[in-house]
């Protein structure tokens, strides 16, 4: 049995030595270590990684750690907020030493030389040039998450570190919130559910209706994965399905979901009944949504936002909102995160604002750190790395 898998894995390592750098010391320690090599892990059904395997090449290919040690982790603001958080390190535990903020604040000079990645988790905290400055080996920050606006990647690249994402782990949970926020607006369900607690609300009134999505047009602007797997749950809805993104997809995926490609997004803007936005924030999308967009958009229309809130002009929101310009907006995002206590956003009744909770569920905080492993891990075995993010040249 032992002797299949390891004659198994001798396929996949000769394989992957074939394309990466992996060192002389690697290829003849493997010998004597392939019949313990047997253990693999699935990652989601894109990526198969064999551990034993790569504790093997991590532990020959780093001058820094000693035989059979995991390479280390430094972890980033691994903290109380999801409630599965212990399950999260355990699953880490299994690939690396894992380093807390404290622990490498508390013993620098040891810790800095063994530390090879950083796993950020959540968006903060932010990775600063003091914080590299004090990792000379290293090699691959880690982002548990798609978005990467929080990182200066012209900074990090400059220190010959490498940044991956994880846009495959959030794409099904970050949909599922669009949707949810697009039908909770349309139907006005937090209304509804105070309306329902209010000790003296007998029962709805006529000017308090709301619309529906079926048959409706659902306008997507940035039509990555997530955008994409939206258009798969709006299709299933039966609405008319609007996209604009920078590259159109290809025409099976388009006819897959019934999308229809708007070149110019002003067209989108005018015909939609809602629009999502699903786009990364960069500099060029920063504000994308201002005065003018609001502006084409119907007087009956809804924009949802469940990319960066920087995507918006939120003042132009507020006024566009207050002068009813469009009907409503539903926000996953906003910026700052929490908004201020006094902020018009939170007094109007035609806006539904979330936490960005996007990827909070269970499942996201486990299949975005499996997915942040299997990037880490590639990045220190030299193999192809699944998801790395590039900075703009
Ligand atoms: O970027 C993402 O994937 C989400 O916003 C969660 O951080």
């Amino acid at each position: 049995m032992f002797r299949r898998k390891g004659s198994h894995m001798l396929r996949i390592l000769t394989s992957l030595l074939g394309r990466s750098n992996l060192p002389y010391k690697f290829n003849r320690q493997f010998g004597s270590h392939r019949r313990r090599c047997h253990r693999s892990l699935i990652y989601n059904q894109r990526y198969r990684i064999h551990a034993c395997a790569e504790r093997q090449a991590i532990t020959a290919g780093t001058k820094v750690m000693a035989e059979g040690e995991l390479p280390a982790v430094l972890i980033l603001d691994i903290g109380g907020t999801h409630g599965v958080l212990e399950d999260l390190a355990a699953l880490l535990k299994k690939h690396f030493q894992l380093i807390t903020m404290k622990e490498f604040l508390a013993n620098k000079e040891e810790m800095s030389k063994k530390i090879q990645s950083v796993f950020v988790f959540e968006r903060r905290p932010t990775i600063d040039r003091e914080l590299l400055e004090s990792l000379p080996n290293l090699k691959v920050i880690g982002n548990s998450g798609v978005g990467v606006d929080h990182l200066d990647l012209k900074m990090i690249s400059s220190f010959g570190v490498k940044v991956t994402n994880t846009p495959h782990a959030v794409a099904d949970p970050t949909a599922d919130i669009g949707m949810a926020l697009m039908l909770a607006s349309a139907r006005r369900l937090v209304e509804g559910c105070q309306i329902a607690v209010s000790p003296d609300t007998k029962s709805f009134a006529v000017d308090w209706l709301g619309v529906e999505v079926s048959g409706a047009t659902l306008g997507i602007i940035g039509m990555g994965s997530i955008g994409y797997k939206v258009a798969q749950r709006a299709r299933a809805f039966n609405m008319r399905i609007l996209y604009h993104n920078r590259n159109r997809r290809r025409k099976e995926e388009e006819e897959a979901v019934g999308a229809h490609y708007c070149a110019k997004m002003k067209d989108l803007l005018q015909q939609s009944d809602f629009v999502m936005l699903v786009v990364n924030l960069t500099p060029e999308t920063h504000k994308l949504i201002g005065k003018k967009e609001l502006e084409l958009m119907k007087p009956t229309a809804t924009l949802i936002n469940i990319s960066r809130g920087a995507v918006i002009d939120q003042d132009a929101l507020v006024e566009a909102l207050q002068n009813k310009v469009i009907r409503a907006a539903a926000l996953d995002v906003t910026y700052p995160e929490p908004l201020p206590r006094d902020h018009p956003l939170l007094n109007l009744n035609n806006v539904i604002i979330t936490p960005h909770i996007g990827t909070a569920t269970v499942q996201a905080i486990h299949t975005m750190a499996e997915e942040a492993v299997a990037n880490i891990l590639a990045v220190l075995n030299g193999q192809p790395i699944p998801s790395q993010v590039f900075p703009k040249l």
